[in-house]
C-alpha cells in the first residue's frame, strides 16, 4: 500500500517537531510539506533538521498552494484563525485535515464545521492521546452515575501555553455536562476570585494552572459529601499526542467528509 502524504502546519514549533518526528519513524506516512507562519524564523529551513532528525529535503514555506495537489492530509497544531483557514483549504481539496489546535472560538468551530460540510474529512481533538479519550469517556460515565456530586477540572501546562481552560479540560467538560444531560456553556464556572458565595449545585468549576515546561496534566475530581474521586492523566512526552494524529489520518482517509472526533477514530461511537 503507497504511503499516505501529510504536510505539517506550525512546524516551528512544539507540535511541529513531534510530529514531523513521529511522521519520519512510521512506516504508513511520509512527509511532503511543512508550513509555517510568514516571517517565522523557520521559513526556508529543513523539517527533519527542526525537528532534531537528519535534514528530510523539505523545506519549511509559508504557502500551501503548491503542495495541495501532492499531498493526501494536514496535520496541523498551530492557532485558530490558521487552522480556520487550513480546513478551507482542505475544503476545497478534499484533505483530510487533523486539527490539534485549541482556544477556537465559536465563530471558528462554526467555520470549521462548514469546512467540514464543503468536503473536508477533518478530525478535531482538544486531545490526540488514547489515554484522554478514553478518560473522556469514563468521566461521562462517572457524572451521570454520582449526579449529585461536585465536578472541578484542574488542568497545568508548560508556561509557554497560550490558551486556558486547555482544549482537554474543556473536552473533559464538555463530558461530565453530557452525563448530566445539560449544556457546558450554561454551567461552566472558569473564574472565582474575590467574594464568590457559596459553589452554585450543578456548576463544572475549572481551575488553570501554568508553569516550568510540564506537558499537560488533567484531573477530574467529583466531590461527594464524605468522599472524592480523582480521575487523573498526565502526558510525558508529545509523541503521544502526534502518534495519535497519524492514527487519525489513516482512518479519516477512508472516511467521507465530514466533522470527526478521536472517539470516532477508536470506534468509540460506533
Ligand atoms: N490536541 C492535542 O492533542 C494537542 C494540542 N495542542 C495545541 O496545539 C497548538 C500548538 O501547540 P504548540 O506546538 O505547543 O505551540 P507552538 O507555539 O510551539 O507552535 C505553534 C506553531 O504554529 C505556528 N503558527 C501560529 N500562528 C500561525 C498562523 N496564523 N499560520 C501558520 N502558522 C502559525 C507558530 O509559528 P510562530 O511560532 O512563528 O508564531 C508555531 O510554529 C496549541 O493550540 C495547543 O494547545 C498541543 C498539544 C497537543
Ligand atoms: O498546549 C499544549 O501544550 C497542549 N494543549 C492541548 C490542550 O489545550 O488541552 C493538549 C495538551 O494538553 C497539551
Amino acid at each position: 500500500m503507497s504511503k499516505l502524504r501529510i504536510i505539517v502546519a506550525g512546524a516551528g514549533g512544539r507540535m511541529g517537531a513531534a510530529n514531523i518526528a513521529a511522521i519520519a519513524a512510521h512506516d504508513g506516512v511520509e512527509l511532503v510539506g511543512a508550513l509555517d507562519r510568514p516571517g517565522s524564523a523557520a521559513i526556508g529551513k529543513d523539517a527533519g533538521t527542526l525537528a532534531g532528525l537528519e535534514a528530510l529535503g523539505v523545506p519549511v514555506s509559508d504557502d500551501i498552494a503548491p503542495l495541495l495537489g501532492r499531498a493526501d492530509a494536514i496535520i496541523d497544531f498551530t492557532a485558530p484563525a490558521s487552522s480556520v483557514a487550513l480546513a478551507q483549504r482542505a475544503a476545497q481539496t478534499g484533505l483530510v485535515h487533523i486539527i490539534g489546535t485549541t482556544g477556537c472560538s465559536e465563530a471558528d468551530d462554526a467555520a470549521i464545521a462548514a469546512a467540514a460540510a464543503a468536503g473536508a474529512r477533518i478530525v478535531k481533538s482538544g486531545n490526540f492521546s488514547p489515554g484522554m479519550v478514553a478518560l473522556t469517556a469514563l468521566v461521562e460515565k462517572a457524572a451521570r452515575a454520582l449526579a449529585d456530586y461536585d465536578v472541578e477540572i484542574l488542568e497545568m501546562h508548560h508556561n509557554k501555553k497560550v490558551d486556558a481552560p486547555s482544549g482537554t479540560a474543556l473536552m473533559l467538560g464538555e463530558a461530565a455536562a453530557r452525563g448530566r444531560d445539560i449544556a457546558l456553556k450554561d454551567h461552566k464556572v472558569t473564574v472565582r476570585d474575590g467574594h464568590t458565595g457559596p459553589r452554585e449545585a450543578g456548576t463544572i468549576g475549572f481551575a488553570t494552572l501554568r508553569g516550568g515546561n510540564v506537558i499537560g496534566d488533567h484531573m477530574v475530581i467529583l466531590a461527594g459529601q464524605s468522599e472524592r474521586i480523582e480521575l487523573n492523566h498526565r502526558a510525558q512526552d508529545r509523541t503521544i499526542y502526534a502518534n495519535g494524529a497519524i492514527k487519525a489520518v489513516l482512518w479519516a482517509a477512508a472516511q467521507p467528509p465530514g466533522l470527526y472526533s478521536m472517539a470516532d477514530v477508536l470506534g468509540l461511537n460506533d
